[in-house]
């Protein structure tokens, strides 16, 4: 049994066999940081997320790559509209790199929370503009981009492969095109590579061309193909990237002489009320203010229930019925954790056999695309199982292998329980209610004139760092610095 992905380039579900046996290089289109991410942002990071964790239990070395595009770029995808990050900056009267800056940060803190593995290469694209200009000249050299005015255009027609990974016809990309850009192309379905920038752009570098910026699908091209090498294994991103961005991809890439990725995978949308979570259009969760009101494994817990390649309209009630299902999971974890400390040897038939069931189902599940909706239900099915068995005597070497299979395949695939949810949390109420707690049983005590308890109390608070000071008022107490 071996993993099979739902490449868009065939339409179908293929056997996955990397460039390099043992190696796999990923891909995925990262944001463009602008604006708080929302909680469409997070589908994509974590869907690969858990296909880079899959890869790697399956015995692969992965590099995975993910880019941030940090130079501004047009509102529209045409040739349209105002630079992004400048729009933002002149809002709230930043730089356009400190706009940059600071929502790649919130981009990352968010991940962070999500527990997204950090990726092995973030490049920036304003990290790489040698690289972008470099692929650019060899455009022109091989025939397929010309320049005009001060941008450099990629000579659509001459590429025969355009549409192959989206089924788009070339005639769909002249959408928009402002007149006066329409006119300086050969064709009206060029698109930039470079463009020569206005006197107000405040983005803009030197070129062979004049000062201006790269185009945003030329990024992605030469960054991938820098750090992957031609000929990679996967390529990802939002469905809608599919059209135009990727299908630019490959051609810039191709057209330039390399062969380009080998699988290309699409996650499907995030919708609130029936329509795409987008901030273009305002219709959105941010993603902080949420992870501000809920765990943040209840969100990825949530986001994983569904598959990756079918729309999720997200709602609250949603997101509670995934707190409760998450929560019996981890309870039940939890529980099979702190057994072990004093369970018995032995081993319990029984529950060996609701475990090889689990490992079996979950394993299937994820060999076929990313099945992770399967993957949990098997949880779900092994759970009544484990309390069942947890109501008794296990045995050692049984519960040991349940915790095994629930940081394996929860934690280490799945990215569900990372050690912060399995340690009773420190800090807040539960601190302060057991301190409060001890508190009243010393006040007992004194009051039953049984100082010696009640000093001791107090001594093994202070060697725990919690001060006790006694004022008229009653106790007091802080923590140590
Ligand atoms: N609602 C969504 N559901 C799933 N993925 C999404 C959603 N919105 C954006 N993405 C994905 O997030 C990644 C980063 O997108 P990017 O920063 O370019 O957003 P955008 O398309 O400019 O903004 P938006 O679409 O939110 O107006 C892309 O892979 C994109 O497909
Ligand atoms: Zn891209």
């Amino acid at each position: 049994m071996s993993l099979v992905i739902y490449n868009t380039l065939s339409r179908r579900k293929e056997a996955f066999e990397p460039a390099t046996p043992g190696y796999v290089g990923i891909y995925v289109c990262g944001p463009t940081v602008y604006s708080d991410p929302h909680l469409g942002h997070a589908r994509g990071p974590i869907t690969y997320d858990v296909l880079r964790r899959w890869l790697q239990h399956l015995g692969y070395k992965v590099r995975f790559v993910s880019n941030i595009t940090d130079v501004g770029h047009l509102t529209d995808d045409a040739d349209e509209g105002e630079d992004k990050i400048q729009k933002r900056a002149k809002l709230e009267r930043l730089e356009p790199m400190e706009v940059a800056e600071k929502y790649m940060w919130r981009y990352f803190d968010d991940m962070r929370d999500l527990n997204v593995l950090r990726p092995d290469i973030a490049p920036r694209a304003t990290g790489h503009i040698p690289e972008q200009i470099e692929l650019t000249q060899r455009l022109i050299e091989r025939g397929y981009a010309y320049e005009r005015n001060g941008s450099v255009y990629f000579r659509a027609a001459k590429w025969p492969g355009y549409g192959r990974l989206s089924g788009k016809r070339l005639d769909e990309l002249v959408a928009g095109a402002r007149v006066a850009v329409r006119e300086e192309k050969e064709d009206p379905r060029d698109w930039a590579l470079w463009k020569a920038a206005d006197p107000g752009h405040i983005m803009r570098w030197k070129s062979p061309w004049g000062e201006g910026y790269p185009g945003w699908h030329i990024e992605c091209s030469a960054m991938s193909l820098k750090y992957l090498g031609e000929n990679f294994d996967i390529h990802a991103g939002g469905i809608d990237l599919q059209f135009p961005h990727h299908e630019c991809e490959i051609a810039q890439a191709e057209a330039a002489g390399y062969k380009f990725a080998r699988y290309w995978m699409h996650h499907n949308h995030v919708l609130l009320n029936g329509e795409k979570m987008a901030k273009s259009t305002g219709n959105l969760v941010v993603l902080r203010e949420l992870l501000s009101r809920h765990e943040p494994m209840v969100i990825r817990f949530y986001l994983l229930q569904s598959h990756y390649r079918s729309v999720l309209d997200f709602t609250e009630e949603g997101l509670e019925a995934a707190r409760r299902g998450y929560t019996r999971l981890l309870d039940a974890y939890r529980e099979a954790r702190r057994r072990l400390e004093r369970e018995p040897e032995g081993e319990h038939p029984g529950l060996e056999a609701a475990l090889d069931r689990l490992e079996a189902e979950f394993t299937e599940a994820m060999n076929d695309d990313l099945g992770t909706p399967e993957a949990i239900a098997a949880f779900f099915t092994f759970l009544p199982e484990l309390n069942k068995a947890l109501a008794g005597r296990v045995g050692k070497r049984t519960l040991e292998r349940a915790v095994r299979v629930f940081h394996e395949f929860g934690e280490g695939v799945l990215g569900l329980f990372p050690p912060r949810v399995l340690e009773a949390r420190v800090g807040g109420r539960l601190l302060s209610g057991l301190v409060e707690l001890l508190l009243e049983l010393r006040e007992e005590a004194r009051r039953e004139r049984d100082f010696a308890r009640a000093d001791a109390v107090r001594a093994r608070l202070a060697e725990l760092g919690v001060i006790v000071e006694d004022t008229p008022q009653g106790p007091k107490w802080r923590l140590e610095v």
